[in-house]
């Protein structure tokens, strides 16, 4: 059995800067990893049948991204096995810190390895980018810079932090933040260096603050101790502390109807941590 981890992100800013004939929006955001997020357990099947337990409560299982993404590498490689795939869902759904994008990649990267199919990460990349835009960086595995519509990826280092994840009860789907008229679509080009000195927020937020109360509640109390961020296109908020005993104690002072978490900002996903230290133990070469 091969159990990996598949950890969340933040956008730690999010500007649209431009929106395609396509519809699709032009941005600029920096991922920032997580050391915290769902488990994936993965043992081979003689058969070519794809078996995940539990489902998730409200998601088919053909639309899984966990489903799809094993059967696009069974379809990409032409492999005719199957996996059990047990899952462990810590990570809220629609909250903008990924989960359904990082279970595809860790999937795609666990099938890899276990079906020996020997592609490499730029070739899972690609893969990915069909199941979903912010898949390719929980597969390349760095803490990343991106820009276009969020498919040029460069790794960035960032200072290390930790940060309050707090999760109000909504649900937002992507489409229908990036389908509102008032969104701002015009914030011009920043620099890496303009962020990098504290520069950045995210366009969503103002749209899905008005949309979603309850996530604004969450921010005006987040605010008070340290500036509170929207995630993505929401519904998570996020500050950022210098450390975990700092963000601990502003947990634990949270009204009793908000839940959330307190985690490590990583600079290199827990995903290949993990698959690195396998291959040291096996002597495998790191690829995929
Ligand atoms: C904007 C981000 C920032 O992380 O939002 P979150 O989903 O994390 O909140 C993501 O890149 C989102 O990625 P992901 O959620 O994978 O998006 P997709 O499934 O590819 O697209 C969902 C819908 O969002 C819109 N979309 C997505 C990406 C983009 N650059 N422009 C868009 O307009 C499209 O209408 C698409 O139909
Ligand atoms: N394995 C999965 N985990 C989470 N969500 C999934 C999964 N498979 C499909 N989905 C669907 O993808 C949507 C977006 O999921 P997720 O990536 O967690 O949110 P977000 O893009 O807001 O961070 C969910 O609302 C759900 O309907």
């Amino acid at each position: 059995m091969l159990t990996l981890p598949s950890p969340a992100k933040l956008n730690l800013f999010l500007h649209i800067n431009g929106q395609r004939q396509d519809g699709y929006h032009q941005l600029q955001t920096v991922f920032q990893l997580l050391d915290y997020g769902d488990t994936l357990a993965f043992s081979p099947r003689p058969d070519a049948k794809i078996v995940l337990t539990p489902e998730i409560p409200g998601v088919s299982t053909a639309d899984n991204l966990i489903v799809r993404a094993a059967e696009l590498l069974r379809h990409a490689t032409g492999i005719n096995l199957g996996a059990n795939i047990e899952l462990q869902k810590r990570l809220p759904m629609g909250g903008g810190i990924g989960g359904g994008s990082s279970n595809a990649a860790t999937t795609l990267l666990a099938l890899n390895r276990l079906w020996q199919t020997k592609l490499d990460l730029p070739s899972l990349a690609k893969l990915g980018v069909q199941l979903g835009a912010d898949v390719p960086v929980f597969v390349l595995g760095n803490s990343a810079w991106a820009e276009g519509i969020g498919d040029v990826i460069s790794p960035v280092d960032l200072a290390a932090k930790w940060y309050l994840v707090i999760r109000p009860h909504a649900h937002i789907s992507t489409a229908e933040i990036f389908s509102q008229k008032k969104l701002t679509r015009d914030t011009p080009i920043i620099k890496v260096a303009a962020f990098l000195e504290g520069g950045g927020k995210n366009d969503c937020q103002d749209v899905v603050l008005e949309r979603y109360p309850q996530v604004k509640e969450a921010v005006d109390w987040l605010n008070f101790f340290s500036p509170a961020k929207l995630t993505g296109t929401g519904a998570c908020i996020f500050a950022s502390f210098d450390s975990e005993a700092q963000a601990k104690s502003v947990f634990a002072n949270r009204p009793e109807h908000l839940e959330g978490f307190v985690a490590k900002g990583v600079n290199r996903s827990p995903l290949h941590t993990a698959l690195s230290r396998l291959d040291s133990v096996t002597g495998v070469s790191p690829s995929g």
